[in-house]
């Protein structure tokens, strides 16, 4: 039986994260992909010139859409901008039993930078995390989640178990942002597990959209029926390789290569 996800999240222009690449991460792992949009980014490799939001009815309107007539087996979110959306999304949520819950808590980019507000911060703990199967929150959105620094392991773990005091049932510290050895070390916690999650660290600045292609994968192996620690296990082994053959497009941090590695060029040319 087809397997099918949904991603609720915003465009980029570019092609590198969001919407873009949840489809295709999606299809690398043959689940169909749906999507409801919440925001336009015009956004490249070099940075995000303008953002639109959705009206948060529209954002309702596509999540029933599709869930009034498909059944999906995985959902994740990534960018939901502001306090309404978010609300509108808790509701959805809610309305439609959606689980396995990817909640991907878009709130600062890998260069530090804040994307949404303080409002819409307070909502995402109050009204989605606790509705979330799991949460992946980078270095930055732990240490905002938490309200503790996160420099070291010892801190990830501290903020992984004080995240998970939210009401999400699990929380995967992401690494990527992490200096030195610890780059690319994350750290899963779930109430009673507490793991280490290590992979080569890939010498690229090219990582725009790591984190929606992480979170994306994890939903993708849900829907296929893998329980939560191997789903990001193995979601965390196809961010690796996509990191190997990133992309380097542009002027700024390229995008990950979601496909490249299989495509055969005799395929394409
Ligand atoms: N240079 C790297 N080498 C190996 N893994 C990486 C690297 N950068 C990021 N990752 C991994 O990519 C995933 C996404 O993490 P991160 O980049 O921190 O998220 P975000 O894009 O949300 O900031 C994590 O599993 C992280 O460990
Ligand atoms: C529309 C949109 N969604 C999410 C991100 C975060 O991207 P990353 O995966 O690099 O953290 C982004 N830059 N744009």
């Amino acid at each position: 039986m087809t397997k099918i996800a949904l991603t609720i999240a915003g465009s980029d222009s570019g092609g590198g994260a969001g919407i873009q690449a949840d489809l295709r991460t999606f299809a690398f792992h043959c689940v169909h992909g749906t999507s409801a949009l919440t925001c336009v980014t015009a956004q490249n490799t070099v940075g995000v010139d303008r953002v639109d939001a959705l009206p948060p009815e529209a954002v309702t309107a596509q999540i029933g859409a599709v869930l009034g007539d498909i059944a999906v087996q995985g959902v994740k979110t990534g960018m939901l901008l502001n306090a309404e959306i978010i609300e509108a999304v808790a509701e959805a949520v809610e309305k439609w039993k959606l689980t396995p819950l990817v909640v991907d808590p878009v709130m600062v980019s890998r260069t530090g930078v804040q994307l949404i507000d303080d409002r819409a911060i307070a909502q995402l703990k109050q009204k989605l995390i606790p509705k979330a199967t799991l949460i992946t929150p980078n270095r930055y959105e732990a240490q905002i989640l938490s309200g503790l620094a996160v420099n070291t392991i010892e801190e990830m773990k501290a903020a992984a178990k004080k995240i998970y005091q939210l009401g999400t049932s699990g929380v995967l510290v992401k690494g990527g942002a992490m200096q030195g050895a610890l780059r690319g070390t994350d750290v899963w916690f779930d109430g009673q597990t507490l793991e280490i999650l290590t992979s080569e660290i890939v010498d690229t600045p090219h990582t725009h959209g790591t984190g929606c292609t992480l979170s994306a994968a994890i939903a993708a192996n849900l829907a296929l029926g893998k329980s939560p620690l191997p789903a990001i296990q193995q979601a965390k082994k196809y961010v690796t390789t996509a990191l190997n053959y990133a992309l380097a497009i542009g002027r700024g941090t390229g995008p990950v290569g979601h496909f490249f590695p299989l495509v055969q060029r005799s395929m394409v040319e």
